[in-house]
């Protein structure tokens, strides 16, 4: 069952989107010490160079972040923010709103996807519903958020991720946000919403009309965005996603390496790689469900490698839980192995 937040965090409060902004330029960056000195214990163990291909990679990107020359994986958190969204008055989801606080409740009845993959990679589960789940404003009518509900949200996600954390993985939840990600996408990266637009949860051909044309109506309302990509994320993104953008820039900030889920979490992190050239080096992408849609576009506009295929396209965090029993074999791997000198493995000739 996911518990709530067991820790308190010393709240952060943002008064202005001037201070967010200021919080998304300052990034840290990976220690790279500890990156060479894992780097050095992986050519001494019994392999050959190379041979884990990504498994190595991402031993060296844990360590990087978290900062360790000895990654751990101890406390592995996943944090599902949920939220819904005016624009499904626009028939742009085949489920009904009010799926999004049923699967809320699911979760905490341990009834759904991610409460199963949670347990099965040793994670702790915390959902948790943004502004009560009122609905966002329909964004082609109005902006989605007023500044004061939209910073509301971000520092509810940054301060949900506590600093002892050692790797979290970021989900969502809410009717009606694969087009709010979409429009966020088609916005930041000035394209159309028939390139954006994605059957979600089952859109059929018609659905998926609407679903562009809604994101073009968007765009066309909220032309100021276009040069703002926080602007972008309050206008026409949603609280679940204001709140994944938080924690990924908390993460940052408290050396904790993310792993964002899909295409919903990864377009609501996209602001932050807007803003700062390396502003999503900690995060990694758990999956693309194929490689020709959405996901795949954003991954590669992102510079993102996704980690795993499987057809996967539900959300919940649930891809970025199934990455973390990846992670955990890359890292027992490295700390597990013996070097050639302890096994007396020659070497290579
Ligand atoms: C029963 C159910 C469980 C889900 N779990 C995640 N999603 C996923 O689908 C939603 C977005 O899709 P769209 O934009 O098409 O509405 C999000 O809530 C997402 O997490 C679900 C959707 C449903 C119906
Ligand atoms: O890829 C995703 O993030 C996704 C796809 C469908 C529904 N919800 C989320």
């Amino acid at each position: 069952m996911p518990s709530s937040l067991p820790f308190s965090n010393a709240a952060h409060h943002l008064g202005s989107m001037q201070e967010l902004r200021s919080l998304c330029h300052t990034l840290p960056q990976a220690d790279q010490a500890a990156q060479s000195a894992i780097a050095y214990r992986e050519q001494q163990l019994t392999k050959p160079e190379g041979s884990l291909g990504r498994l190595e990679e991402l031993t060296r990107w844990l360590g990087g972040w978290q900062r360790r020359t000895t990654p751990q994986l101890e406390n592995v958190q996943i944090l599902v923010f949920a939220g819904n969204h005016g624009v499904t008055q626009q028939g742009i989801s085949p489920w009904p709103a009010t799926v999004t606080a049923q699967m809320v409740s699911n979760f905490h009845h341990g009834g759904a996807a991610i409460n199963q993959i949670a347990k099965t990679v040793g994670a702790c589960l915390h959902v948790i519903p943004v502004h009560n789940l009122q609905p966002t404003a329909d964004f082609t009518q109005s902006a989605a958020m007023t500044e004061q509900d939209f910073l509301h949200a971000v520092m509810l996600g940054y301060n949900a991720v506590s600093s002892d954390c050692d790797l979290l993985c970021l989900g969502e939840m809410g009717i009606g946000n694969t087009t709010a990600a979409a429009t966020l996408a088609a916005a930041l990266f000035k394209e159309k919403g028939v390139i954006w637009a994605g059957r979600g949860t089952g859109a059929d051909d018609a659905g998926l009309k609407r679903k562009a044309a809604v994101i073009d109506k968007a765009l066309s309302l909220h032309q100021h965005i276009s040069s703002d990509p926080l602007e972008a994320a309050r206008c026409i993104g949603g609280y679940e996603l204001a709140a994944t953008l938080g924690a990924t820039l908390a993460a940052r900030h408290k050396n904790v390496p993310v792993v964002l889920d899909g295409f919903v979490c990864t377009a609501a992190a996209a602001p932050l790689a807007q803003l700062h050239p390396a502003g999503l080096a900690h995060t990694c992408l758990s999956h693309c469900a194929t490689t020709t849609g959405q996901t795949h576009r954003l991954a590669s506009y992102l510079g993102l490698e996704p980690l795993l295929g499987l057809g996967l396209r539900l959300g919940e965090g649930s891809g970025a839980a199934l990455a973390v029993s990846i992670i955990r074999a890359a890292l027992a791997c490295h700390t597990g192995m013996a070097t050639f000198t302890e096994a007396a493995v020659s070497q290579k000739t």
